[in-house]
């Protein structure tokens, strides 16, 4: 299926609504923006308030074996079973948010079978090591796209029109980083971070795994980047943004891990990119050099490096005000205010 286009005339639209509310032109910067990006995207002038959902996506990595995070890759299931015991940080910012959150299972290594509170979409224990052979064949790749396509159409099914994807794997900063590397032609160097709190030589390590996983695929097409360097959990995000964009549901991205995600998207669709916003600069190294290759200008930069769609989920609150201060406003007309041209 296609991209929804976006609705340019409404935008233009909503730009003149703006200029007539009480206040000079332009004054609420980029909430301005991001009003009319909503309205043109909803297609209608005054855009609904936002319901927000979180899904966050689950696996493990076989890379972890090369010791390129500062944690075990147990703790995976660990986080995911907090997650669903409401506990973790995207519990709570999806609370403050009014979001709806689900966790999915697309990958993680321990047997959470039987826990509740997660959807039981396992397709592997963890991917194979990346930096030694392909990280998932291509039937679970496909799948785990699939997975997460269907987490969006049910989502928008039960009502909501603003996806975010969150992620937790221990380990995904290396394959994020490798994906990054690929569809940017960015060096490993540029690109890499500590992600979980890894030292300098951690760093080192990660940057030569990288640069070998790399060397490892260079003769091989960017569309498969996701089943040779990717993982489950990235898959799974990538086919979520994919059905948002083809339903016509607006994104909000969120950190590193998110945007390899989408940035492994928009191989398959290079329009995916028209129904995304930049939640935040996540502190891992090579964001901002990702997030300028998708075109996107991120709203915040809090220094956070945690994933877990919490980054997205912190300004979901200025999107709704952004939408509420441009349904709500008076204009100059009917609050008798003088506009600048008397
Ligand atoms: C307790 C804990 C909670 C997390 N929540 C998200 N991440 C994040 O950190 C991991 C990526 O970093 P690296 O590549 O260095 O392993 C991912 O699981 C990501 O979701 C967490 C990591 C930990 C340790
Ligand atoms: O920005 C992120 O998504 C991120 C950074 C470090 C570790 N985990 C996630």
């Amino acid at each position: 299926m296609a991209v929804v286009a976006v609705n340019t005339e409404i935008e233009k639209e909503a730009r003149a609504h703006q200029d007539n509310l009480t206040k000079p032109r332009g004054a609420l910067g980029r909430l301005e923006d991001i009003a009319c990006w909503f309205a043109s995207r909803q297609g209608k002038l005054l855009p609904d308030p936002l319901l927000p959902h979180i899904a966050v996506f689950a696996g493990d990595h076989g890379v972890c074996e090369e010791g390129i995070s500062a944690y075990p890759s147990v703790v995976t299931g660990e986080m995911v079973k907090n997650f669903a015991r409401g506990g973790a940080a995207i519990n709570v910012l999806a609370r403050q948010c009014g979001a709806t959150l689900a966790i999915i299972d697309v990958g993680v290594m321990s047997d959470l079978s039987g826990f509740e509170g997660i959807t039981h979409k396992k397709f592997g224990s963890g991917t194979a090591n990346l930096l030694r052979e392909a990280a998932m064949p291509q039937n679970q790749c496909a799948a785990a796209i699939e997975a997460g396509r269907s987490e969006a159409k049910a989502a928008i099914a039960a009502g909501a029109n603003l996806l975010i994807a969150g992620d937790m794997g221990i380990g995904n900063t290396t394959a994020s980083a490798s994906i990054i590397c690929r569809l940017t032609g960015t060096t490993p160097e540029a690109v890499v971070g500590f992600g979980t709190g890894v030292d300098e030589n951690g760093r080192s390590l990660k940057v030569d795994v990288v640069r070998r996983a790399l060397e490892r695929i260079s003769g091989k097409a960017d569309e498969l980047v996701l089943q040779e360097v990717g993982g489950l959990e990235i898959a799974a995000m990538a086919g979520f943004y994919l059905q948002a964009a083809e339903s016509g549901i607006p994104i909000v991205i969120d950190g590193f891990i998110a945007s390899a995600a989408a940035l492994a998207a928009r191989v398959i669709e290079p329009q995916v990119t028209n129904w995304m916003l930049a939640s935040h600069i996540s502190h891992e190294n090579g964001h901002a050099l990702a997030l300028e290759a998708l075109g996107l200008s991120p709203l915040i930069n809090f220094e956070m490096r945690l994933g877990e769609g919490s980054g997205a989920a912190l300004v979901v609150p200025l999107l709704q005000s952004a939408i509420a201060l441009h349904s709500q406003m008076a204009t100059f007309a009917s609050a008798g205010v003088t506009d600048k041209d008397g």
